[in-house]
C-alpha cells in the first residue's frame, strides 16, 4: 500500500531508466541524497520526510517503509538495487521523477545481510502509526539502525560466537575498551596501555569500534577487520557518560572505578541506544562488568592464529581447537566454550574448580549424559530473552523459552547428588521460573503461528474477554454453517449454496434455474453468470458480529501477547542468569564428554615446570591415522631447541604443548597421557616464517616486530613457541638473531621456549647455555642412500617420535625423494651429502657430531657471507631440504668467533670489535628497523 502522493513503477510493471538523481557514480549511499535537498521546497511530504531521516541519519542507508516494502531514493537505489539485486524503478510524481529501490519487509533481514557484507550501516524508518487511521501523511521513525557490530537479528549472527561493537577511549597512556554483545546484552569494559588495549582488541574481534575524539589509535593496524564508526563526540564526555551510565549501574563509580572505562563505556551504551531506536535505556544490559586482562591467559591475535584456536589456515571445519573440543549441546554454551578458550583463567584455584567439575563428569557418564541430552533441548535464551527485552519476541519464542524452562528440573534431577563446587553452585543457580514457564504455558498456545497480530495465539482460557469474543465467533460460524442446511430445506432448493468472499462477506448462492423458489427475505448481493447471490437480515447480522467479534479477538490477543511479553521482560535479569548457568553447565559437560571420549586427562595444575606425558595435539590427531604421542618435560631446562627434517612433527609438537596447556587453563582436560603444569601467563608465538605475509610489511620485517613483541613482554611464567626465527632474511644474518634471541630468552626471560630450527648451529648453544637442551625428532631410514631403483617404498618413515639431543643427519634429501624429485637429482644430492659428510669426517676426525664442534677448527678465516650456503634456509622462505650442516662451514667459523673470547688469538681486531658491540646490543630495546641497520653496518665492517 502506497501512499498517494506519487506513483512507483514496481519491478514487474517493468521502470524505464530513471532521469535523474544518481548520476553521478562516486556519490556515497549515505546521507541525504543531493537531488532531494535541491528541491527541497517542493518535494511531496513523503519525500520530504524521507529527506529529514536521511539528514537525521547522515552516516547511513535510510530505508523507508512504504506499506509492504522498504525503499530507499535516488543514489541509495542505485546502491540497493546492486547490492540487494532487486530492481531499479522510480518513483514519478509532479516534482520529477527518482529512482527508487525495495526490498520487501516480510523478508528483510536476508538483504539487510548483503548490505551489512558491503559495508553499510542501515536505518530502517519504520510506519510508526497505522496507514489506514492516519490523517495525510503516515508518521515513520527510524526504529532501528543496523550496523555490524550492533545487529541482533538471528538470521544474522552467528549462534556459535559473540558479536561486539566496542569504544575506545584514553588519556594519557592509559586506554579503556568497552564491548557490547547487543543481541545479548552482555558488556564489559577494561583499560590498560595501548599494546595491551590492542591485543584485547584481537581478542574480542568487534565488528565495529567507535574511537572517542582525540585518542591516537591506528584501527589499521589491527589483524581484523572492523567498521569504524565516528560516532557523536559528546557522549564521550566524562558527564554524558557517567550520565548514560547511571541507567544501567546503581553505582557507576563502584564498578567502573576508572573515568577513562566510564567513557568508553557510558559512549558505547549511548550509541546502541541510538541504534535500537534511541528509545531510552536497554533494559537487558544488566551485566556491565569490568575486568582486567592481566587476570587471563593473554593470547594475542598471533598466537590466536598460529594455533588455530578458532580459524584454521586450512579454513575447514573441524579444524580449530575449538572444534577438536567442542561437544556442547546448545549455542549458549557453544558462545561460553569459545570464550573460555579466548580467555583461560590464570588462578590456580578457579582453574582446578572446573577439573573438579570435569572430573566428576568423566566419572558418572549416565547422570553427564543426562544433562547433556536435556541440554540439547536449550534455546538460545540469552538472545531470545533480549528479544523479549526489546519488545520484539513473537510467540514462538516465547514458546522456546517455555521448552527451555521444561529441561530445567530434568537438568537439577540428574545434578541431585553432585559433589563438586562447581556442579553444587551451578545446580543450586538453577532457577526454574516456574512463574514464568507457567505463565507462559497458561497464555501462549504451542506451535502459535509467526505472526503475533492475527490471532490464534493465546490459549483458551487465558482471558475472559477473550474467550467471549471467540465464543461469539465460533457461534456465530456454527450458524452460518448450519444455515445452508436449514436453507436448503426452507426453499426447497437443493444446489443452494452458503460461501463468503472477502469482498461481499457471507452469501447465499443460487443458480439460475432455481431463482423462482427464493424467498422474499432474500436480499440480491451479486450477480454472476450462471446464478445470483443472496443475504438475508439475519445473515448479515450474524456476519457483522462475527466479523466484529474476529477483529476485537485479534487486537485483543495481541494486547494480551503484549502483557504477557512484558512480564516476561520483567523477569529478563533472572533468565539471563539462568543462560548463564547452563552455558557453563553445558561446556563443563562437553569438557568431561571430550575427555571420556578421547582419552584426556586431568592435568596437575601449579608445576614449576612443564612436565607432559605422552601428549597429543588435539586437532592433528583426529585427522591422523596414527598419532604418535611425545613426552615434553622441562624439568631439568626451560628451552629445548628442536631439529629435525622438514615434516617431522617439530610445528604440530610445539604447538600441541601450548594447546595442551591452554586447554588446562581453559578448565578443560588435555590430550595427554600425564601433565604437570605451570599456570602461563602468556602464550606467545612466531611460528611458519612463510605463512604470514601480511599488511603490506615483507615476512622479515614482520618477524622481527613480533619478536620484538616477544622478547619486551615475555616473563618467566609465559611460554614460548618459536619457529624458525631469522629464517626470513640471509644465513648470516637470520643465524646471528636466531643466535642472540635465543640467548635473550635464556639469560633474561626465562620464559619456557621450544625454538624449532633449521640452523644446526643452535644446537650447539644446548652444551653452553645451562637451562637449553636439544631435542630431535627422528625419522627411520631403511637404507642411508641405498639403490635408486629399489622401489619398494620410500627411503625414511617419519617417526614423528621427539627425542633428547640435536639431529645430526641431513633427511632432505629423502625427503626430496618422497616429494617427486627425480632420481638423477636425488642421487647426486647424496653423493653431495656424502662428500660434505667425508670433509667434515676427515678434517675433524673422531670428533662427536656436534657441528659446532665440527667446525671448529676451521674458524680461523671464518668470514660470514651473506647466503652462501646452497642448502641453508632461503631468503624467501623456501622450505627446502635444510637441516643439513651448512657445506660452506665458514659461517659456523663466524657464530663461533662470535662466542669467542676477546682475547681469540684468531679473530681479527674487526671481529673482535664486532663481537663486543653484539654482546652490547639491547635487543629487546631494539626495533626491527635498527636491528637490521645495526647488522647491515656490522656486516659492512667486516667485509671491509
Ligand atoms: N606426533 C605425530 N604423529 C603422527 N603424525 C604427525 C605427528 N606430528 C606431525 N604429524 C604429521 O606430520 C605432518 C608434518 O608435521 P609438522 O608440520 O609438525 O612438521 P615440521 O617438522 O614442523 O615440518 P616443517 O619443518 O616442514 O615445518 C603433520 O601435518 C602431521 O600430519
Amino acid at each position: 500500500m502506497h501512499d498517494a502522493d506519487g506513483t512507483e513503477t514496481r519491478a514487474d510493471e517493468g521502470g524505464e531508466s530513471p532521469d535523474a538523481g544518481a548520476s553521478d557514480g562516486n556519490l556515497r549511499p549515505e546521507g541525504p541524497p543531493q537531488k532531494l535537498r535541491s528541491n527541497r521546497e517542493e518535494l511531496t511530504p513523503m519525500l520530504s520526510q524521507y529527506l529529514d531521516l536521511c539528514e537525521a541519519h547522515p552516516e547511513a542507508v535510510v530505508l523507508f517503509q512504504v506499506g509492504d516494502f522498504y525503499e530507499a531514493f535516488c543514489e541509495a537505489a542505485e546502491m540497493v538495487a546492486r547490492v540487494c539485486e532487486v530492481t531499479l524503478t522510480k518513483r514519478e510524481d509532479s516534482t520529477g521523477r527518482y529512482p527508487m529501490a525495495g526490498i520487501p519487509i516480510d523478508n528483510a533481514a536476508s538483504y539487510l545481510e548483503p548490505l551489512l557484507d558491503a559495508g553499510y550501516r542501515v536505518a530502517i524508518a519504520d510506519q510508526v502509526e497505522d496507514a489506514e487511521e492516519a490523517s495525510g501523511l503516515v508518521d515513520r521513525a527510524v526504529t532501528n539502525v543496523v550496523t555490524p557490530g550492533t545487529v541482533v537479528e538471528d538470521e544474522l549472527l552467528d549462534a556459535a560466537t559473540a558479536t561486539y561493537v566496542g569504544a575506545v577511549t584514553s588519556e594519557g597512556d592509559t586506554y579503556a575498551v568497552a564491548a557490547l554483545d547487543v543481541s545479548t546484552g552482555d558488556c564489559q569494559v577494561t583499560s590498560a596501555n595501548r599494546p595491551r588495549i590492542a591485543d584485547e582488541l584481537e581478542r574480542l574481534e568487534p565488528a565495529e569500534l567507535l574511537v572517542g575524539p582525540g585518542v591516537d589509535f591506528d584501527t589499521d593496524s589491527l589483524a581484523f577487520e572492523t567498521m569504524v564508526t565516528d560516532h557523536d563526540p559528546a557522549a564521550f564526555d566524562a558527564e554524558a557518560a557517567a550520565e548514560t551510565l547511571s541507567a544501567y549501574l546503581a553505582n557507576p563509580e563502584a564498578v567502573v572505578a576508572d573515568a577513562t572505562e566510564r567513557r568508553a563505556c557510558g559512549a558505547l551504551l549511548d550509541y546502541a541506544e541510538y541504534t535500537q531506536g534511541n528509545d531510552g535505556a536497554l533494559d537487558y544490559v544488566s551485566r556491565v562488568r569490568r575486568y582486567d586482562p592481566r587476570k587471563t591467559l593473554q593470547l594475542d591475535a598471533t598466537a590466536l592464529r598460529s594455533l588455530e584456536l578458532f580459524e584454521s589456515r586450512s579454513h575447514r571445519s573441524g579444524d580449530t581447537l575449538a572444534d577438536a573440543v567442542d561437544e556442547t549441546a546448545c549455542a549458549l554454551g557453544r558462545r561460553r566454550l569459545v570464550s573460555w578458550l579466548r580467555r583461560p583463567l590464570v588462578e590456580r584455584s578457579a582453574i582446578e574448580r572446573r577439573h573438579d567439575a570435569v572430573a566428576e563428569w568423566v566419572d558418572r557418564p549416565m547422570a553427564r549424559e543426562t544433562v547433556r541430552d536435556a541440554l540439547a533441548d536449550v534455546y538460545d535464551i540469552e538472545r531470545l530473552v533480549a528479544r523479549v527485552s526489546r519488545g520484539r519476541a513473537n510467540a514462538r519464542d516465547l514458546r522456546s523459552l517455555k521448552a527451555t524452562l521444561d529441561v530445567v528440573p530434568e537438568v537439577k534431577a540428574a545434578m541431585s547428588d553432585v559433589e563438586s563446587d562447581a556442579l553444587v553452585s551451578l545446580r543450586d543457580s538453577l532457577d526454574e521460573l516456574e512463574d514464568v514457564r507457567s505463565l507462559v504455558g497458561d497464555a501462549v498456545r504451542p506451535d502459535p503461528p509467526q505472526e503475533i497480530t492475527e490471532g490464534g495465539v493465546i490459549c483458551e482460557g487465558f482471558d475472559d474477554e477473550l474467550d467471549d469474543l471467540r465464543g461469539t465467533e465460533r457461534e456465530g460460524r456454527e450458524w452460518v454453517a448450519d444455515l445452508e442446511e436449514r436453507e436448503r430445506e426452507r426453499t426447497g432448493i437443493d444446489s443452494l449454496d452458503v460461501g463468503y468472499n472477502q469482498v461481499h462477506g457471507y452469501y447465499i448462492e443460487v443458480t439460475n434455474p432455481n431463482l423462482d423458489r427464493v424467498p422474499d427475505d432474500y436480499t440480491r448481493r451479486q450477480t454472476l453468470k450462471n446464478s445470483e447471490r443472496f443475504y438475508t437480515p439475519e445473515l448479515k447480522r450474524r456476519e457483522d458480529e462475527i466479523l466484529g467479534a474476529a477483529e476485537k479477538a485479534d487486537a485483543l490477543e495481541y494486547e494480551v501477547f503484549c502483557e504477557v511479553r512484558d512480564a516476561v521482560a520483567a523477569e529478563a535479569n533472572r533468565v539471563q542468569a539462568l543462560a548463564d548457568s547452563l552455558a557453563e553447565l553445558d561446556v563443563l559437560t562437553s569438557f568431561a564428554a571430550v575427555a571420556a571420549g578421547h582419552g584426556y586427562v586431568r592435568p596437575e595444575m601449579g608445576a614449576a615446570d612443564v612436565r607432559i606425558e605422552g601428549g597429543r595435539h588435539p586437532v592433528v590427531e583426529r585427522t591422523q591415522e596414527e598419532f604418535v604421542p611425545n613426552d615434553a618435560d622441562f624439568t631439568d631446562g626451560r628451552l629445548a631447541v628442536i631439529t629435525g627434517p622438514n615434516m617431522s612433527g617439530k610445528s604440530t609438537y610445539m604447538r600441541q604443548v601450548a594447546l595442551v596447556s591452554i586447554l588446562a587453563q581453559a578448565g578443560s582436560f588435555v590430550p595427554a597421557d600425564a601433565a604437570e603444569l605451570p599456570i602461563l601467563d602468556r602464550v606467545f608465538t612466531r611460528v611458519g616464517a612463510s605463512d604470514d605475509i601480511a599488511g603490506g610489511q615483507s615476512t622479515f620485517m614482520r618477524e622481527m616486530a613480533e619478536l620484538t613483541d616477544i622478547l619486551h613482554d615475555a616473563t618467566e611464567d609465559s611460554l614460548i613457541l618459536l619457529d624458525e626465527v631469522g629464517r626470513g632474511t640471509s644465513t648470516a644474518d637470520g643465524l646471528a638473531i636466531a643466535r642472540a634471541t635465543t640467548e635473550f630468552v635464556h639469560d633474561e626471560v626465562g620464559a619456557t621456549t621450544l625454538f624449532a630450527t633449521h640452523y644446526h648451529d643452535l644446537t650447539a648453544l644446548a652444551e653452553e647455555l645451562p637451562d637449553a637442551f636439544n631435542l630431535h625428532f627422528t625419522v627411520s631410514k631403511r637404507d642411508d642412500g641405498g639403490p635408486l631403483d629399489d622401489a619398494d617404498g620410500p627411503d625414511v618413515t617419519f617417526l614423528h617420535r621427539v627425542a633428547a639431543g640435536a639431529s645430526s643427519s641431513s633427511y632432505g634429501v629423502e625427503v626430496a625423494k618422497m616429494a617427486g624429485v627425480p632420481d638423477t637429482v636425488v642421487e647426486r644430492a647424496r653423493e653431495y651429502v656424502r662428500e660434505a659428510e667425508r670433509g667434515a669426517e676427515s678434517e675433524s676426525p673422531g670428533e662427536s657430531q656436534n657441528p659446532a664442534e665440527r667446525q671448529e677448527e676451521e674458524t680461523t678465516n671464518g668470514r660470514a657471507e651473506d647466503g652462501a650456503f646452497g642448502d641453508g634456509p632461503s631468503a624467501n622462505g623456501d622450505t627446502g631440504a635444510d637441516d643439513e650442516p651448512p657445506a660452506d662451514e665458514t659461517l659456523a667459523a663466524y657464530v663461533d668467533g662470535l662466542d669467542a673470547s676477546d682475547d681469540d688469538a684468531d679473530a681479527t681486531p674487526a671481529e673482535r670489535d664486532v663481537v663486543a658491540e653484539i654482546r652490547e646490543l639491547d635487543v629487546a630495546g631494539t626495533t626491527p628497523l635498527e636491528a637490521l641497520n645495526t647488522l647491515n653496518e656490522l656486516k659492512r665492517r667486516l667485509d671491509d
